[in-house]
């Protein structure tokens, strides 16, 4: 029984179409990470499953139960660590704690969570005084309440610092190995990289890619990342470049001077002489091996998902 099973999931907030017939499946015991620029709708997918809001059409379910008529037993076995932090500013980590091993009906120690997190030193000061990063790690804390089958975890590394994150992808691994199904959704190929079995590329809406990260790897090491200095360039002499057989993303970077990021599988000369065709002097170029980032980019920047196509798109 998968852990999370969506299937045509459509919303629409009026006209606005966030997720169009969106479907994939996270496996028990993974970690799957769950990709996309800003407003690609991830919110709105975490937000359906736990039933904050409904769909347009299709259907969810969730430790195997309809995500609307169970929405209660499924929060209760799920840790959400929701986007945009919100603690009680008056109520001190302690009693955050305790409210939600109230809510869960659980046995936890709150010195023991708060340890975890690395937080206990601040267990009786008001979270009004928290930094970004403190709230962060007092919601993570909260998240792991009652041992869940299942974590939800949005943008987890928001206001972490380096040390921060990798904590947070320390506990995520320890909480796996417990047993628990992740699901973690970033804008940050980094971030998920380092701890997810598998990744989904949301782009508008729209599932571009789900491979493994060795899939997306091996996706990228065929690939260059060609950094071209110009003139100047006209949207006729990037679409050109843009349909190059070997060609699978361009953006630009910057306008004075003018900088091409073409990722290129193939001949780079094939890029520089339809550049110079289209009139476009070529004042300096660099080549590097194609990152996991640059994949990522290649899915969701350009008018079509420039990557589409790279890496298996989930067969259903
Ligand atoms: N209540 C709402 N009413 C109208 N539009 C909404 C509403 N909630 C979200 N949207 C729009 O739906 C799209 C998807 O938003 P969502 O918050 O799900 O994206 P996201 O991938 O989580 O982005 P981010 O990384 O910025 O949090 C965005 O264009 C957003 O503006």
């Amino acid at each position: 029984m998968p852990a999370i099973r969506v299937d045509d999931l459509t919303k629409s907030y009026g006209q606005f179409l966030a997720l169009s017939d969106l479907s994939f499946t996270v496996e028990e015991g993974e970690v799957f990470g769950f990709l996309g620029p800003n407003g690609a709708g991830k919110s709105t997918t975490i937000n359906v499953l736990l039933d904050f809001i409904r769909p347009t059409a299709g259907s969810v379910e969730v430790l195997g139960l309809d995500a609307q008529a169970h929405s209660r037993t499924i929060r209760s076995r799920t840790g959400v660590l929701p986007e945009g932090v919100e603690t009680y500013d008056r109520l001190t980590a302690r009693k955050h704690l305790e409210f939600a091993i109230d809510s869960k009906g659980s046995d936890d120690d709150p010195v023991a969570l708060l340890e975890r997190v690395g937080l206990a030193d601040a267990i009786d000061k008001k979270a009004g005084g928290f930094s970004k990063g403190m709230s962060q790690r007092l919601m993570l804390a909260m998240a792991l309440v009652g041992d869940p089958d299942l974590l939800i975890l949005d943008e987890p590394s928001t206001g972490l610092d380096p040390n921060g994150a990798r904590e947070m992808r320390e506990i995520v691994r320890e909480e796996n190995e417990r047993g628990a199904t992740v699901f973690f959704s970033s804008h940050v190929m980094e971030q998920v990289e380092a701890v997810c079995d598998r990744v989904g590329i949301l782009r508008e809406g729209e599932m571009v890619a789900v491979d493994t990260v060795a899939g997306l790897r091996e996706a990228a090491g065929s690939d260059t990342v060609l950094r071209v200095t110009v003139d100047a360039v006209d949207d006729d002499a990037l679409a050109t470049v843009r349909s190059l057989p070997d060609v699978s993303g361009v953006s630009l970077e910057g306008t004075n001077p003018a900088t091409l990021i073409v990722q290129v599988d193939g001949s780079k000369t094939a890029v520089l002489g339809a550049l110079e065709e289209e009139g476009v002097e070529v004042t300096d170029f660099s080549t590097r091996e194609a990152s996991l980032e640059d994949v990522f980019h290649a899915y969701t920047s350009g008018p079509n998902g420039a990557g589409e196509g790279k890496s298996e798109v989930q067969a259903r």
